[in-house]
């Protein structure tokens, strides 16, 4: 594995990943190959988690060839050196931000979107210019493999790299030094990568999980919000980090949401839900087990049915729910939705801050102002307004956890700036050497004063002062730097600014253009 990691930071260090023409290359190629071996990828997702194909293309190969395409249209001004406002001292000189790859990045994903999770992250790396070491989780070991198999087939072998395996293999592969690691998984995990990350001073940006709270307001359309809450709590059998894990509401709204939500779940999945092609499976038996084992002594309002052998389990609402139960102890990560009773907005905001942050928060009223209260008085990774989910889609959105729900965020040009260093340049003249005498020892009081004036606003006369100021020092630098005359310069203004009469003792203006 140290040898791996040694071949492609030697790739990296040939400078093939810089070129804006390579690194559209690989995209393209990216591309080509998620379009030419599409029946191949979403086998895999079937295999792993029982995805139709439609559910397997709607949401992981659609996201994926979005951000394809997107990045493909903005690359161009993502590379580009951003020039930057400047001060009295660099008015002549060049300075911008020069984005610049990080160098061999890790990229660690999750198996419950195991596609988009990884190849999300892996598209913002190579377009930042990195080279890049994928590692899926062996959980969802189908896609695993494919993406084994084909991204060799299509990307530069030398520059990107997929190294499957487990714990161990994981493990071994933290020891080794990453110039930034993105990781997609649980907090318990999060934790262990940050650890191995620091060994080697190694940023990161970790994707976790947690509780994500659903507040529903009184007086909402119970219609709408229940569809929109039962499509992204059981899309994928609840298997969504971003899934609302648990409702709060007021006792007396719990029986028309139960009644709706299961209206709505006949209507999505059919009587039959075990017929349903749009109903996926639990991902392994131990998380089987434990979804199974948060039902006990709870009260089921509707739903409970489980089956072993298919790790199947019926979407399920539970009512009245203590906040102690064990249900409300860890993120369900499964198509189980407590109810716990809140008398009101304000009860659900002390609910939520009692609690780690979560990854998401989802709010439904028709009150505007609610709505902004609870985004104001709460934190969490990311919020939707009257909606589950969707802020993962708007790629403009970073997208990421704050707290025990993660740290950094991606997608969009937000993963290019997750794997770039973003590096400060500025370019001076070797002309201009009077400028320098203010910074040059011996120091002095007049020096201090210039330094004041020139650069902090208090002690510039307001803004009129400074603004002058500068119109003549940029008129005295051009005309030192073009004029024959520049002899004149040598004396003391006689007209300069009230500010720079006070101290015309010190003729520094003069001698600082020279
Ligand atoms: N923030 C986000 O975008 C997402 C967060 N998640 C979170 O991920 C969790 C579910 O995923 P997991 O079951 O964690 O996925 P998992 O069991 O597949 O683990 C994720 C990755 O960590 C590696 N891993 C597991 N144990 C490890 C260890 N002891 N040392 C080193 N590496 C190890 C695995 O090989 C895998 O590649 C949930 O908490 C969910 O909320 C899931 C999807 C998206
Ligand atoms: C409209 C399609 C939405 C797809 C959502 C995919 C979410 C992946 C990350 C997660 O586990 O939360």
């Amino acid at each position: 594995m140290e040898r791996q990691v040694q071949r492609l930071r030697q790739a990296f260090r040939s400078g093939r990943t810089r070129p804006l023409r390579f690194r559209r290359q690989q995209l393209e190629a990216l591309r080509r190959m998620v379009q030419e071996r599409e029946e191949d990828i979403l086998g895999a997702l079937a295999r792993d988690l029982s995805k139709s194909e439609l559910n397997a293309y709607s949401q992981e190969v659609i996201t994926v060839l979005g951000e394809i395409d997107f990045v493909l249209g903005n690359l161009a001004e993502w590379v580009s050196a951003k020039p930057v406002k400047k001060n009295l001292f660099t008015l002549l000189d060049e300075a911008y931000i020069q984005p610049q790859p990080l160098g061999l990045v890790l990229i660690i994903g999750a198996w419950n979107y195991p596609f988009v999770l990884t190849m999300q992250p892996l598209v913002g790396a190579i377009a930042a210019g990195n080279a890049v070491i994928v590692k899926p989780s062996e959980l969802s070991e189908n896609t695993a493999n494919i993406l084994a198999k084909l991204l060799p087939q299509y990307l530069d072998q030398d520059l990107y790299a997929v190294i499957n395996g487990g714990v161990e293999e994981t493990t071994e592969l933290l020891k080794q030094r990453f110039d930034h690691i993105l990781y997609t998984g649980n907090t318990a995990v999060g934790k262990i990568v940050m650890a191995a990350a620091a060994k080697h001073l190694t940023p990161v940006t970790l994707e976790l999980g947690g509780k994500s709270p659903c507040y529903i307001d009184k007086d909402c359309d119970l219609d709408v919000v229940c569809r929109r809450i039962t499509w992204g709590k059981f899309m994928n059998c609840g298997q969504t980090c971003i899934a609302p894990d648990y409702i709060l509401c007021e006792a007396t709204l719990q029986d028309q949401i139960v009644q709706r939500i299961k209206d709505t779940v006949k209507e999505f999945y059919g009587e039959n839900i075990k017929e349903s092609p749009d109903y996926e499976r639990i991902i392994n038996l131990r998380h089987f087990k434990r979804i199974k084992s948060l039902l006990e002594g709870q009260k089921i309002a509707f739903g409970g049915e489980t089956d072993e052998a298919t790790r199947y389990i019926a979407p399920t609402v539970l009512t009245n729910v203590d906040p102690e139960a064990k249900v409300m102890q860890e993120e369900i990560f499964g198509p189980v939705l407590p109810i716990v009773p809140v008398k009101n907005a304000d009860e659900a905001i002390h609910f939520i801050n009692e609690r780690e942050k979560p990854l998401a928060l989802y709010i439904f009223s028709h009150n505007n102002k609610l709505i902004k209260q609870m985004i104001e008085e709460t934190s969490s990774g990311g919020v939707t307004g009257n909606d589950v989910i969707m802020h993962f889609t708007l790629n403009s959105l970073p997208f990421g956890g704050v707290g025990s729900s993660g740290m950094g965020a991606y997608h969009g040009k937000h993963t290019f700036d997750t794997f770039s260093h973003q590096r400060p340049c500025l370019l001076k003249s070797l002309k201009g050497e009077g400028a320098n005498k203010l910074r040059y020892p011996p120091n002095s009081q007049s020096k201090v004063d210039w330094a004041k004036f020139f650069l902090l606003k208090q002690f510039n006369k307001g803004k009129l002062g400074f603004l002058l100021l500068m119109c003549v020092a940029v008129a005295a630098a051009v005309f030192v730097k073009v004029s024959p005359l520049s002899v004149l310069v040598r004396r003391p203004f006689l007209s300069c600014p009230r500010a720079c009469q006070a101290r015309s003792s010190s003729p520094m203006l003069g001698s600082l253009l020279l």
